[in-house]
């Protein structure tokens, strides 16, 4: 099954060559392994995205750098060529200042697919064909299905490790090129065959959910970057009282409960919405979360049948909920909670992706009196 991942037909009886997108992590290096061993002229190619210590203004190490030497280390094993090519300053561009800028207009980002569409997709993927790869191999875990009308995007056979959700702005032409062989493997099994491979990299930690803020300390990165983030404003209810006073929008997204700091009330109260013209926390009961559709821009259909009912997506950790697309609108079937502008939509039909695009703004169920 794997291995069809990588029987690619040139067409002109020559050895295929594959370029294999590597972070230095396990999967990746899994990626590079299964490539040479299919018999392909495999090249592994890095991105140095990062530094702890520069670009995020941080103390610390060089993760990046370590992260380099590691696949470096894998391709010498394997015996295939490597590159690295510096794409830092494009990587602040295209993420970590899109991730700042999202937290001042009062939305909630997504880096990592903001990553996959610009370093990792278009970047990578020019690199790739300009070094003559008929493939673009990555460690995702999602499956590329070939159906009736070309290949189709599908979730992970394993749930906890799918990805489907951050690729869902891929396009069909970059479909064609790409490769995810570890899509149809338990994460598990992709360790063990580390290991047996021999891969150094077989009981590195997996990397972490925001690969720039190490810590989870998003708000102090972002207060760096962008110190009027930190400005203080108003919390308010939604009935028009001010409650007391925030730390800057940062802090807060839709949902939330917790660290509001307003004491002495009746009822739990929620962030309801971000206002950035006003500065202002705008909080509610729970029931004031509920959304019964948004509005979604940038829609990426991958093909599929976009009229029916389908399932939708709204957070990453979220459950998949019934749905139905009119025009630029989701309608939720129930009403749905936590959704947040800046955040993905991405729609299934079963376990294929069908698309997705940005939440642009949400239609409350119970409007703001
Ligand atoms: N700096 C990079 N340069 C090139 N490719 C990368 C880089 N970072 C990630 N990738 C590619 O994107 C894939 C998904 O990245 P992601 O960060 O989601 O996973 P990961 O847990 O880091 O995977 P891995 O175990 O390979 O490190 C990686 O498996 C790899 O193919």
């Amino acid at each position: 099954m794997i291995e069809a991942d990588f029987q690619l037909g040139t067409g002109q009886n020559r050895t295929p060559r594959i370029v294999v997108a590597m972070s230095g992590g396990v999967d990746s290096s899994v990626v590079a392994a299964l490539a040479a061993r299919s018999g392909a002229e495999t090249i592994g190619v890095t991105l140095q995205l990062y530094d702890h210590g520069e670009a995020v203004g941080r103390a610390g190490s060089c993760c990046a750098g370590r992260d380099i030497r590691d696949a470096r280390a894998v391709c010498d094993r394997l015996g295939i060529a490597h590159y690295v090519f510096d794409h830092e300053s494009s990587f602040r561009e295209q993420v970590i200042d899109d991730f700042a800028d999202s937290y001042l207009a009062g939305r909630t980002p997504i880096p990592c697919v903001k990553c996959n569409m610009g370093p990792k997709f278009t970047d990578l993927f020019k690199m790739a064909r300009d070094l003559g790869a008929d493939a673009l191999a990555t460690g995702h875990y999602v499956q590329r299905v070939i159906g009736a009308d070309g290949p189709e995007l599908h979730r992970a056979v394993d749930p906890a490790r799918d990805q489907s959700y951050f690729l869902f702005a891929t396009t069909s032409a970059q479909l064609d090129f790409l490769r995810f062989p570890l899509g149809r493997l338990p994460k598990a099994a992709v360790r063990e065959m580390a290991a047996e491979m021999g891969l150094g990299v077989a009981g590195k930690p997996d990397s972490q959910d925001i690969c720039f803020v190490p810590d989870g300390d998003y708000a102090s990165l972002v207060r760096k970057l962008r110190p009027q983030a930190a400005a203080v404003g108003e919390i308010v209810h939604l009935d028009g009282r001010v409650l007391g006073e925030h730390r800057g929008l940062v802090n807060y997204t839709v949902g939330q409960r917790r660290g509001l700091e307003i004491g002495g009330l009746t009822e739990p109260l929620y962030v309801v919405r971000l206002d950035p013209e006003t500065k202002r926390v705008l909080v509610g009961p729970r029931a004031a979360l509920a959304v019964a559709a948004a509005r979604i821009e940038d829609m990426n259909w991958l093909g599929g049948d976009h009229r029916g009912p389908l399932t939708a997506k709204v957070r990453s950790m979220a459950k998949p909920v019934d749905a139905r697309l009119d025009g630029d609108r989701v309608v939720f079937d129930a009403l749905e909670y936590g959704v947040a502008p800046g955040q993905a939509a991405v729609f299934y039909a079963g376990e294929r992706v069908l698309g997705g695009g940005w939440i642009a703004e949400t239609e409350a169920a119970l409007l703001a009196a």
